[in-house]
């Protein structure tokens, strides 16, 4: 195991902390979150799970994990997810793993959103990661051609087979290398007034606890 997982593991176990019996807990995507899995189901946690992508969906279902769909519950508790790039104010990018809009829409149902990322991913200003951006694919052409008059270089993702990525809701994604984003409330408005974006992977105050795992654990929490 290299040490980022290992740091993730940290990050994911803190978390827990975080979990009690009887709750409704939104279930994140990607590496650090399956280490998240792994542990509540280690636990024997009396979760009930609201998904954010088939890949946690599998993983659950595989370990024994209660899952319901977003619309069967009034509320939830507490989301767990993870991050590509985390900045100063505890804004990010996420859609590494092309799960933003189902990550996007359990986050704004959530009482609380805490991120777990290893050290590596926390940078004073976003935008070393590349922005995904999830679109539909009719016009993605003219899509791409006013990102690059932006400067923005978007590269249209694609799978190991060369073909574009479909996400789990059936849409494509753009990943824009944009290396500095200085303003990322600004580049959000821009983003939602395109035509043919249905989201994108700037997430900004959602996260209400940040913790990152390093050699120590460092915990951010946004009312402090
Ligand atoms: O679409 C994927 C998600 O936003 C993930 O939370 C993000 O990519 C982090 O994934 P990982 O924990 O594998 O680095």
């Amino acid at each position: 195991m290299t040490k980022q997982d290992l740091f993730k593991q940290k990050a994911a176990r803190a978390a827990l902390d975080y979990i009690k019996d009887g709750m409704i807990v939104g279930l994140g995507t990607g590496s650090t979150v399956s280490f998240l899995l792994d542990y509540i189901s280690e636990k024997e946690l009396d979760i009930t799970g609201v998904t954010t992508s088939k890949d946690t969906s599998r993983k659950c279902r595989a370990l024994g994990i209660r899952v319901v769909d977003i619309d069967m519950v009034d509320h939830i508790d507490v989301t767990i997810d993870g991050a590509d790039e985390v900045d100063a104010y505890m804004n990010g990018i996420k859609g590494g793993g092309a799960a933003l809009l189902m990550e996007k829409i359990v986050a704004n149902n959530s009482k609380t959103n805490i991120w777990i990322v290893d050290e590596t991913k926390v940078h004073s200003v976003l935008g070393s990661f590349p922005l995904p951006i999830e679109i539909i694919s009719y016009g993605s052409g003219k899509l791409i051609q006013n990102f690059e008059e932006k400067g923005y270089h978007p590269v249209l993702r694609l799978d190991n087979a060369g073909n574009p990525v479909v996400t789990d809701t059936g849409h494509n994604i753009i990943d824009l290398n944009l290396h500095y984003i200085d303003n990322p409330q600004e580049l959000a408005e821009y983003l939602e007034s395109q035509v043919g974006v249905v989201e994108h992977g700037l997430f900004i105050n959602i996260a209400d606890v940040v913790i990152i795992g390093g050699e120590q654990i460092v915990t951010h929490n946004r009312k402090q």
